[in-house]
């Protein structure tokens, strides 16, 4: 999906919501245990449930993964069934050598087809650079992370007084182009979303930490916003995990369907 087609569907859903499928089987209501693929299941029933309010689903790998070749399995299914107007992202934080980079892009762009996957900028240009000849794909570059371990490295300055996360916008700026590159920040950082914004104005930002993390959609927004929205905030937790009875759909819904609310306002006040 390119810019253009992203925006469109912010601006025709009022949202800029991303729903994160972080399925946990031990955390999937009981009552799906019983079906023949409850992962599966579970996300098929979340998708009905909130796809009139997101613009984006970003399944996190790890938990696919994690159950072997049955949860690739599922994520598949998944991707498959997720709406094609939807932008789908895959946190997979992925990056290595040339050469394996170029498969991990193959492996998400083409033999799964997502819009787009999350990458570490460690390795740097050469790890990235494959993942960006992909036309209408996207690399999601983690630049200020949600996490409290972010300090550890992307808040230490250099002597003329740049943190490292800066270092990392401004070069890996001129990698790719805001058609082809979005940024990891996190909400949990609100007071340095508006530094980000500054260096890099036009990119959209992948927004997580809000819901379970805590961060504030509000201060994400005044700090974030561009003219084209340049945003995609995820919750997972906070929206998929709303119940987890036999009601886990509608109480999905009612969570997405309340962020959205909150969104529509924002985007009202800022654009
Ligand atoms: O800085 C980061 C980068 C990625 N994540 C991922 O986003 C979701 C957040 O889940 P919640 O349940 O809404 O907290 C999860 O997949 C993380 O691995 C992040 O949190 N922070």
């Amino acid at each position: 999906m390119n810019r253009e087609s992203l925006f469109r569907e912010i601006q025709k859903k009022a949202s800029f919501l991303c729903v994160g499928l972080d399925t946990d089987f031990s955390k999937i209501p009981p009552h799906l245990h019983r079906e023949e693929d409850p992962v599966f299941e579970f996300n098929k029933q979340i998708i009905d449930a909130t796809s009139d309010f997101a613009v984006a689903y970003k399944p996190n790998i790890a938990f696919y993964e994690a159950l072997g070749p049955k949860g690739w399995e599922s994520l598949q299914k998944t991707l498959d069934y997720i709406p094609k107007d939807i932008f789908t992202i895959a946190d997979a934080k992925r990056g290595d050598i040339g050469n394996t980079s170029s498969l991990y892009a193959k492996a998400f762009f083409e033999t799964m087809e997502f819009d787009s996957v999350t990458v570490a900028p460690y390795m740097g240009v050469d790890s990235v650079q494959p993942f960006l000849e992909f036309k209408d794909k996207w690399v999601i570059l983690l630049a200020l992370t949600s996490n409290e371990g972010s300090k550890d490295f992307q808040l230490i300055t250099s002597q003329d007084g740049k943190p490292l996360f800066q270092e990392v916008l401004e070069k890996s700026a001129t990698w790719g182009t805001p058609e082809n590159m979005m940024y990891v920040v996190g909400a949990t950082r609100g007071e340095k979303i508006a530094e980000v914004r500054k260096i890099v104005p036009d990119h959209f930002f992948l927004v997580p930490g809000v819901g379970a993390q805590g961060g504030s959609l509000k201060e994400v927004a005044q700090n974030g916003m561009n003219s084209q929205c340049g945003l995609l905030v995820n919750s997972s937790r906070g929206i998929i995990y709303a119940a987890n009875d036999l009601n886990f759909a509608a109480a999905a819904k009612s969570e997405a369907k309340k962020l959205q609310q909150e969104m529509e306002a924002l985007l009202n006040k800022h654009l």
